[in-house]
């Protein structure tokens, strides 16, 4: 690209700004329109998918006289997108749409030579893309199914799941994957990988559950030992080199001190081994999980110094937010820095590093990733402030807020969710939980889904052909029925609770331990101490039933009578069969909802081609 190029692909950018939004629905109306067949490589829901395009161009022109940064940047992008099933000819497509996208909305600030700037800029784009994606093909697959083989609370919010992909997945300590789950296909999500490279080829990621992440909610609440999902292959620069022996210093926030782990697992096992700081931050300190672990780690090594830092609440470690704790207390000279958290967090420790005078190539992060949730002021004010690449994110929860609903609009196209008993149809929802229209700031004050649908297109919704209306109506009073069926048969795990009357309360307790009915709610501690209470009495031998004889017996046989029944549910025996029982009926249903939102999303994408139609066929903002 020549520095003309550059400077008319800049300006013709920074003329959409303010309607990023509104371009790259148009963008996709057309793409769709023209190539349908491209619309079944994207995800049923489109809102993520929109912010990502327009990132990546950013992220492409206000890197475009870093020419390694490019490289890398368009490489990895070509890399990941294999996992798509992209080919050569779609980037065709793609570019032709995204010209005459931008053509439409750039208003005066497009011409022949802004056009010409443009179509040369994509070929470069789209040729790295390509020639990165090819030469990944002959090395290795696009994705790896993996087994999940545990699946394990480590507060009520973080679950660590472990996988086995089916054939080696090479990795190194410190980078992340993309995730899919069975029920949102094409629906990817970023977890780091919690530990180094093993010869079991076992991964770990720590999933934190999002009030509106598909992903991470269906891998906290959903998914179970013995559930497939998808990897897409190994993304991210955050390693540690080899063969270099600097000082090191970590920042971990939250579940971002899952790679961290990982490095830290690295440096023990290869060395060398030098002095490692690790702050690993969190808001209160029961959110600090993995403080057991590092303290343990760090009386086994003598290079290791822990400090827990916790910004909210009272507890032992450092308080504030990790940038501040560590402008106060860091040692950061010499030292090699790496940084992982929410991307405030990154962006205000990259700040203060620098600010120590760490070199920034010796500061090492992940692309910063953000929430697709901006405020139009924020939209307005900065709508070139995204300085690095920002692979799909899902939306951070916002654990302050007494409503999170209100915060994040529920995906905009209420359909794709499966109605459950529990759920109202969409049309009865209260207004303020349907999404907000696009450009109107909510009365409250909340946060504006700035890609979300424009209420357009929400009212549009209702528009849909009476035949495909009645059959959407019927699938989902069939759903709703046969929920209402289901929550009226009593649970298989029900079915076999042992009469009262031979339990203590002990044993009725341990007969049904809190953690066993798996996609239930997990039982919540309040705190540390509760969690270690309950650890405590699930460690404690299991009591005699009252005038049972003390002395070991032989276990009673199969449920002969009452209080067999209820001395077998003491040991758990029961309760095991409840579980099993449990978990194929709520598999099984959760089958059927996945069946369900399938269809629905099928009908919706053809549903939304007038929809595209109207769009394309809509004049621009500037004409
Ligand atoms: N799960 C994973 O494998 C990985 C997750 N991440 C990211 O890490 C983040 C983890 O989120 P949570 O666990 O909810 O963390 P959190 O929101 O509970 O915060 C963790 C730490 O960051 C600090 N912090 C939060 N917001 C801040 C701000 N605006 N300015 C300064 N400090 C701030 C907090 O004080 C706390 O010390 C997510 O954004 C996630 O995308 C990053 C890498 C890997």
């Amino acid at each position: 690209m020549t520095p003309r190029d550059v400077e008319l692909i800049r300006r013709s950018l920074e003329a959409v700004a303010g309607v990023g939004g509104e371009l790259t629905a148009h963008f996709y109306a057309l793409l769709f329109l023209r190539h349908p067949e491209v619309r079944e490589l994207f995800p049923a829901a489109m809102d993520l998918q929109r912010d990502r395009l327009l990132q990546a161009l950013i992220h492409v022109v206000g890197n475009v006289d870093d020419a390694a940064e490019l490289e890398r940047f368009l490489g990895q992008l070509g890399r990941d997108h294999r996992k798509f099933g992209t080919l050569a000819p779609h980037y065709e497509a793609v570019g032709a749409a995204l010209v005459d996208a931008l053509a439409k909305f750039a208003g005066d600030a497009w011409n022949d030579e802004v056009a010409a700037a443009w179509r040369r800029a994509y070929g470069t784009i789209s040729g790295l893309m390509i020639s990165a994606a090819e030469a990944d093909a002959r090395e290795r697959p696009a994705t790896w199914r993996a087994q999940i083989v545990a699946h394990e609370h480590r507060t009520p919010e973080v679950v660590a799941v472990t996988v086995r992909p089916e054939e080696p997945y090479p990795y190194l300590a410190g980078q992340y994957a993309s995730v899919e789950v069975p029920w949102w296909p094409r629906v990817w999500r970023y977890y780091s990988m919690a530990n180094a490279p093993r010869t079991d080829n076992l991964v770990t990621f720590h999933v934190k559950k999002v009030t509106t992440g598909w992903v991470s909610t269906a891998l906290a609440e959903r998914a179970g030992v013995g559930d497939v999902i998808r990897l897409g292959a190994p993304l991210g620069s955050m390693v540690v080199p080899q063969h270099d022996s600097s000082p090191v210093l970590l920042l971990g926030g939250g579940t971002g001190a899952a790679p961290m782990m990982a490095i830290l697992e690295e440096i023990a096992r290869t060395g060398p081994h030098r002095p490692v700081e690790f702050f690993v931050g969190a808001r209160t300190g029961s959110d600090l999980y993995l403080l057991d672990d590092l303290l343990r780690l760090s009386q086994h090594h003598h290079w290791l110094s822990v400090r827990p830092v916790v910004s909210e609440g009272h507890t032992y470690g450092l308080a504030g937010t990790l940038p501040a704790v560590l402008r106060e207390y860091g040692l950061a000279y010499g030292y090699r820095a790496y940084v992982s958290g929410p991307p405030d967090m990154v962006r205000q420790s990259v700040e203060v590093l620098r600010q120590m005078g760490v070199e920034r190539r010796n500061i090492h992060h992940d692309p910063i990733i953000d929430p697709p949730v901006r405020t139009p002021s924020e939209s307005r004010a900065q709508p070139h402030h995204v300085p690095t690449a920002r692979p799909a994110a899902e939306p951070r929860p916002q654990p302050a807020q007494p409503q999170p609903q209100q915060r994040r609009p529920q995906p905009a196209r209420a359909p794709f969710r499966p109605v459950t008993a529990a759920q109202q149809p969409a049309a009865q929802q209260p207004a303020t939980q349907q999404p907000a229209a696009q450009g109107a700031a909510p009365a409250d004050g909340s946060p504006v889904d700035w890609f979300a649908p424009s209420a357009r297109q929400q009212t549009a919704q209702p528009q849909r052909t009476p035949r495909a209306a009645q059959a959407w109506q019927g699938r989902r009073s069939q759903q709703a029925r046969r929920s209402r069926e289901a929550a009226a048969q009593p649970a298989p795990a029900q079915q076999v609770q042992p009469p009262q009357q031979v339990q203590t309360p002990q044993q009725a307790q341990q007969a049904q331990p809190p953690q066993q009915v798996p996609h239930a709610q997990p039982a919540q501690p309040a705190s540390r101490e509760r969690q270690a209470a309950q650890s405590r009495q699930w460690q404690q031998p299991v009591p005699q039933p009252q005038g049972q004889p003390t002395a070991p017996q032989p276990r009673p046989g199969p449920a002969p009578g009452a209080a067999a029944r209820g001395y077998e549910a003491a040991r758990g025996y029961e309760a095991a069969r409840g579980y099993e029982a449990a978990r194929g009926y709520a598999d099984a249903r959760a089958h059927e909802e996945s069946r369900l939102a399938q269809e629905a999303a099928h009908e919706e994408w053809s549903q939304e081609q007038p929809d595209w139609r109207r769009a394309v066929q809509a004049p621009g903002p500037h004409r």
